[in-house]
Order: structure tokens, then C-alpha cells, then sequence
């Protein structure tokens, strides 16, 4: 029996793809009747997944997942074993096991997704992430950095004029202020469930671009970040400034990805909304 692929980037697609291969499973199995212990059984399959075959393929390196024990504390606060190991550690997988939870326990949604990235300390990108992978189980692809997809082009002018940009936001929680930002720059909102799903869907030029505010941690955007920058989409939180991950606190609360040629109008238009 083979290994899984050596490099860091497939790497990242296999174990994204083998999760999302089990959540799926399980859906079948499980149904949609009982909503809460579908999402509860997701979350934990997939972690406890994706932990065995890191601890088995990649046994020096640190991990945060979103669904280890104290993974949402500030280091300065509680140290945990792993805080502590990740801090110091010259590469840490941070991996969402299953984003887009609540989709995920929807029948017939296929926004929700499987995140596997892997910082660097020695990395030369400014968000310090060198490879990473987006399972899209539902829609039957995975998106990663070792076959970057191409950058969407911009579409072309309808006869009246700039066709309107479409916004991807989330479906639960969309940043309070969008509505009006969107009203001023002509765009239409897309609801989405999922950080992942809805990156990955400006990776694909299905929308624009993609503004979240209001709570998020890193687990939640550095594989679909990882994908968008090495596609070469925009990313940075929403004043502009560099996402850096693997930081004491993991909390990450805002962020835009979008087409390059649009983010100089977007970044304006959030100063002026929430500058
Ligand atoms: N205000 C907030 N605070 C904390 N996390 C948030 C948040 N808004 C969205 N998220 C997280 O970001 C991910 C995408 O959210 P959404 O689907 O609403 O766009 C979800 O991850 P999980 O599904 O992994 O929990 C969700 O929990
Ligand atoms: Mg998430």
C-alpha cells in the first residue's frame, strides 16, 4: 500500500479529500433528521481524521484545529499543550475539519467544506502559509495550492454599462454595514454558508469577492486563503492590512478576497463603512 503524496500541497488535497470522502459518508448514513448530531458527528470525524493521519504523515509538526480543546483561547491567557507547541514550531497545520457547519447539516446544500493549510515560520508570503487545500465534498472538487486554479478574468461589460459585482456574504451573519455598501458600490449580495465555499467561489469567478466582519478565527480562511493568494486573488483583512496566521491569539475577525483589479474600490468603500 502506498503513502500518501509527499509535498506539503498534495498532502493538504489528499487529507482534504479523504475528510470530505467520510463527511459525505456519514451524511448517508445519518440522514438530515436529527440536525445537531449530524453537525456534532461531522465535526468530530473529520477532526479526529485529519489529527491520526498528521500525527502519522507529518509527526513534527504543530496543529490547530478548530476543534481541539482550548483552541479559541488567547496563548497569553490559558496555556495549553498545544498553544505552546504551535507558538514555537517552525510549521503548524491549521485546519477547519468542517467549515460551514450548519450547511453541512442541510440536505442538498453544497456550501461547506474541508480546510487543510500549513504555515511556515521560514515563509516568504506575508500571511506565512505555504500550502493548503479547500475540500469541496459536495461539489465534488478540492481546490489547492499544488494545481493552483487560474485567476477568474474580469467578465465582460454588459451593453449598458460595468456589469454589477457579485458579493458573497455570509448567509448567517453578514457583516451589519454590507447592505449599504453594497447599495453604494452597485453590488449584489450572494448568501453562502461558508468561509471556504464562498473563497473558493471567487477562486472559481462564480462571484467577485468575498467581505466578512464581525468574527472569525484562522482556521475559518487560511486553506481557502492560501488557494486565493496563489491563484492570485486579493486577500487582507478589511482596512488592508496583511492576514497573518499562527498568532497568540487566533481570533481573525474580518477579511476581503477579491479579484485584484477590484480591491483598490472595495478597500475605499469599507473605510468609508467601517473605517
Ligand atoms: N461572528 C462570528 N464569530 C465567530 N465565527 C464566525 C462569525 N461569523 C462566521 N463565523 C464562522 O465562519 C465560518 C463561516 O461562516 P458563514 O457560513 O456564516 O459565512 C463558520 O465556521 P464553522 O462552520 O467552521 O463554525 C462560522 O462559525
Ligand atoms: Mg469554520
Amino acid at each position: 500500500m502506498g503513502g500518501p503524496p509527499m509535498s506539503d500541497g498534495a498532502f493538504a488535497r489528499w487529507l482534504a479529500d479523504r475528510a470530505g470522502q467520510a463527511l459525505l459518508g456519514l451524511r448517508a448514513e445519518m440522514g438530515f433528521a436529527d440536525a445537531g448530531a449530524l453537525k456534532s458527528a461531522g465535526d468530530k470525524v473529520s477532526h479526529d481524521l485529519i489529527r491520526t493521519e498528521l500525527a502519522r504523515w507529518r509527526p513534527a509538526d504543530a496543529v490547530l484545529s478548530e476543534e481541539d480543546e482550548g483552541s479559541r483561547l488567547a496563548w497569553a491567557a490559558e496555556v495549553s499543550a498545544d498553544a505552546v507547541s504551535r507558538l514555537t514550531a517552525d510549521r503548524v497545520w491549521i485546519i477547519d475539519p468542517l467549515d460551514g457547519t450548519r450547511e453541512f447539516s442541510e440536505e442538498g446544500r453544497a456550501d461547506w467544506a474541508v480546510h487543510v493549510a500549513l504555515w511556515a515560520r521560514d515563509a516568504t508570503t506575508s500571511h506565512g502559509l505555504i500550502a493548503g487545500a479547500v475540500g469541496l465534498p459536495a461539489q465534488h472538487r478540492v481546490l489547492g495550492t499544488d494545481l493552483p486554479p487560474a485567476a477568474p478574468s474580469m467578465r465582460p461589460e454588459t451593453a449598458g454599462g460595468a456589469q454589477r459585482v457579485r458579493l458573497a456574504a455570509s448567509r448567517s451573519r453578514p457583516p451589519v454595514f454590507l447592505t449599504d455598501l453594497a447599495a453604494e458600490v452597485g453590488a449584489q449580495l450572494v448568501p453562502m454558508g461558508s468561509a471556504g465555499a464562498k473563497i473558493a467561489a471567487v477562486v472559481t469567478g462564480e462571484v467577485d469577492a468575498y467581505i466578512h466582519a464581525g468574527g472569525q478565527y484562522e482556521w475559518d480562511s487560511a486553506a481557502p486563503v492560501a488557494v486565493a493568494t496563489a491563484t492570485g486573488l486579493h486577500a487582507s483583512r478589511i482596512d488592508g492590512s496583511a492576514l497573518k496566521y499562527n498568532e497568540a491569539d487566533p481570533r481573525l475577525p474580518d477579511l476581503l478576497v477579491c479579484r485584484k483589479d477590484l480591491a483598490s474600490r472595495l478597500l475605499a468603500a469599507l473605510q468609508r463603512h467601517c473605517g
